[in-house]
Parts: C-alpha cells; sequence; structure tokens
C-alpha cells in the first residue's frame, strides 16, 4: 500500500533534506510537503521532481502558527487521503536570536566547552512577540500548532491495524530550566526556542502514553548544529562564511556539528526505516556527524518526567478548547 508522508516545513533546510532522503529511499511514496509559502513550496517540489521525475509530490498549505490554517489544512489532508503514515513536525522558528558574546567566550576557555557547543545552553536569547491568535509565536509555531495538528489528524494517524509516526524535529538546545508550567508559553522569559523545544519531548512522551493503544508512536530527534536559514539568521553572513573552517574543525571535537541539512535529516530518516513500536520514548534521536563525515543515528535518555508531561498535555487540551472557542 502506498505510504503517505507528510513533512512541515517542507521547503527549506532539515525538511528539504528529508523530503530528498525519503524519496531516494522509497520513491513510490507519496510526500506531502505542508508549508506556508506557496511559492517557496513550488520551488522546492520542482527541485525534488527534477531528481526524482516519477515521485508523487503534494503541497499543502499550512501556516503552523495559525489556528484557523491548521483546522482548514488538517480538513484538507482529511478530503484527500485516506490515512497517513508519518507526519514529520519539522516546522520550527527561531525570531531575533542573540548570543550572549560574554558567556561565549568564558565557555571557549572551559571545561564545557563542548557541551555549550552541542546545545547552545545559556548563550542563546531571543525576542517573542504575540500573533494574531493571541499565543506567543515561538510555542505556537513550534508546539501548539503542531499539538493541534495531530489532534486534528487523530482519525487519519489511529487506522485500525496499522501503525503511525509522529516525529519531532526537536533540539539539543531543549531545557528543562526554560521551562515552566506555569508559563508554557514562555511569556515572561528570554529563551523561547529552548522552553518550546523542552514542552515538545515532554508532549512526545505523553502523545505515546495516551495513543500507543491506537497505533501512533510519537519520537524525537535532535538534528545536531545544522547551516540552514534558521541558524544564519544567528549571527551576519560574512560572519558565518569567515568562521566556516572553524565550524569543521569543531566537527572533530563532537560529532554533534553536522552542518549539512543532509546529515542533519539522519535520524530523521533513521526513524522512518524503524518498527515505531521498537523505538524508546524516553529517548531523543540524535543525527550525528563523526570527524571523518561518517553520518549516524544515537538514542539518548531525555531529562523528562511522567508527571509534568502529563500536566502539560491536559494544558494544552484546555487551551486548544479555549482557542476554538475564540474562532
Ligand atoms: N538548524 C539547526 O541547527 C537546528 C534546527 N532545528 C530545528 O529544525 C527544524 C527545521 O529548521 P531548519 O531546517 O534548521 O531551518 P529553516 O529555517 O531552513 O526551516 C524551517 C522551516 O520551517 C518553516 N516554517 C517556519 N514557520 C512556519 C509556519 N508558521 N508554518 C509553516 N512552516 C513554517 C519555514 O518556512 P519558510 O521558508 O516559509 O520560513 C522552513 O521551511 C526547526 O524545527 C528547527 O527548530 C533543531 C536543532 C538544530
Ligand atoms: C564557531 C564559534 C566561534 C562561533 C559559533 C557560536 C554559536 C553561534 C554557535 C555555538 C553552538 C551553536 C548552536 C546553535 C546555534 C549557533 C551556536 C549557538 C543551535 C542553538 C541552533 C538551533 C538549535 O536548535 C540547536 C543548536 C545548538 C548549537
Amino acid at each position: 500500500m502506498e505510504r503517505i508522508v507528510i513533512v512541515t516545513g517542507a521547503n527549506s533546510g532539515i525538511g528539504l533534506a528529508l523530503c530528498e532522503r525519503l524519496l531516494t529511499q522509497d520513491s513510490a511514496l507519496r510526500l506531502c510537503l505542508a508549508c506556508r509559502n506557496m511559492q517557496r513550496a513550488e520551488a522546492a517540489r520542482s527541485a525534488l521532481l527534477t531528481s526524482h521525475p516519477s515521485a508523487h509530490v503534494d503541497l499543502l498549505h499550512l501556516d503552523v502558527g495559525s489556528v484557523r490554517s491548521v483546522l482548514s489544512a488538517a480538513q484538507e489532508v482529511q478530503a484527500r487521503y485516506s490515512k497517513v503514515d508519518y507526519l514529520y513536525l519539522n516546522a520550527g522558528i527561531m525570531p531575533n536570536p542573540q548570543v550572549d558574546l560574554k558567556t561565549l567566550f568564558k565557555g571557549l576557555f572551559s571545561r564545557n566547552v563542548v557541551h555549550m557547543f552541542a546545545t547552545a545552553e545559556g548563550l542563546l536569547t531571543q525576542q517573542d512577540r504575540v500573533n494574531s491568535d493571541g499565543l506567543q509565536e515561538v510555542f505556537a509555531t513550534n508546539l501548539f500548532g503542531h499539538f493541534l495538528l495531530i489532534r486534528e489528524l487523530e482519525p487519519m494517524l489511529c487506522q485500525a491495524d496499522l501503525t503511525s509516526s509522529v516525529i519531532w524535529t526537536s533540539s539539543s538546545n531543549a531545557c528543562r530550566s526554560a521551562f515552566s508550567l506555569e508559563d508554557i508559553q514562555h511569556k515572561d522569559g528570554k529563551e523561547p526556542y529552548s522552553s518550546s523545544k523542552y514542552a515538545s519531548d515532554l508532549i512526545s512522551l505523553a502523545l505515546n502514553r495516551h495513543m500507543n493503544s491506537q497505533g501512533l508512536y510519537s519520537s524525537v530527534v535532535c538534528p545536531g548544529m545544522v547551516m540552514t536559514n534558521l541558524t544564519y539568521g544567528i549571527l551576519p553572513h560574512f560572519f558565518w562564511t569567515l568562521i566556516m573552517p572553524i565550524m569543521w574543525l569543531i566537527r572533530l571535537f563532537t560529532n554533534t556539528f553536522t552542518i549539512t541539512p543532509y546529515n542533519g535529516a539522519e535520524a530523521l530518516h533513521w526513524l522512518f526505516l524503524q518498527k515505531p513500536q521498537c523505538l524508546d520514548p524516553r529517548s531523543k534521536y540524535h543525527s550525528l556527524t563523526s570527524g571523518f563525515g561518517k553520518n549516524y543515528t544515537q538514542p539518548q535518555k531525555m531529562d523528562i518526567d511522567d508527571s509534568l508531561s502529563e500536566e502539560l498535555y491536559s494544558a494544552l487540551i484546555e487551551l486548544e478548547k479555549e482557542v476554538k472557542r475564540k474562532l
């Protein structure tokens, strides 16, 4: 039977590289690029069809940061397909990032240097804003829109005698200290990105608890440090060009500098090949690249607990009711 794969944020970076890899793996699958900008989506589709002329590539308009858009995209999916086998929740933003240069230079000469380059913990802040649904934009895009999408697609993901995989592109920057149950949208802090990624780790665990019995399995991935539009937004372009040789050098000391979108998509691709029932709901699957350029996937236990994940799950269900009431 034809497998249906939906990828959010598929028009660039890791999402687009994943699409390329999936089509190389299985040219018979039906790939749906779920994007907010249809011009960019069309360009991505053309690029994919150039390398895979007989592939089935559909486009879906989806702005994950907008409740209305998520609801209508979910309806469109139900009208087009009879089921969804893989749902890659990959779209993400990091608006107005700022690097704390003092922490960076201190870190460079400390024992924590490898950890700092791997996670950027304490190194990055962002300026968030409220979107037209009255939600914090980073939370709405990176977490809540995707959560709503899963909820709306439940009948498509939970089919009798079939399993489905929901795969979140999380991050090594997901940090427990950035997340608070009292402020799930991270209105009051300066690390909304880190908070939203930690929340996705928690939600994945809760989804497994609630949905495994219906055939839905959720996993989280860390693609490593990848050069994409998102990372190019952190420092000026010329600076990245200047330090690029240093980046390749850093790879000799940490396997988390995957650098290219192709390498970053390694774990996302690897999960496509696994039986979802055999995966560990408490592990994050990391894309890693060795100093010699060899790609591999490694699971690492996450710093998450059941009660926190359950409380966040309930909070999101409540928020879902609230936003739907307001429509
Ligand atoms: N690059 C890195 O080092 C790392 C990235 N990640 C995560 O990987 C994922 C992919 O990012 P990456 O490839 O790096 O960066 P890109 O900016 O290249 O890709 C992000 C994608 O998400 C899309 N997107 C953003 N907002 C929305 C929205 N509201 N609705 C629909 N699509 C949206 C973008 O579309 P558009 O082109 O229209 O903006 C784009 O296609 C993100 O979740 C990111 O957090 C995690 C760890 C490390
Ligand atoms: C080479 C150095 C002299 C300068 C680079 C320092 C920082 C800009 C980077 C060090 C670790 C990086 C990192 C990310 C962004 C760029 C760094 C902070 C991410 C936060 C990008 C998005 C993620 O989800 C995780 C990445 C972790 C590592």
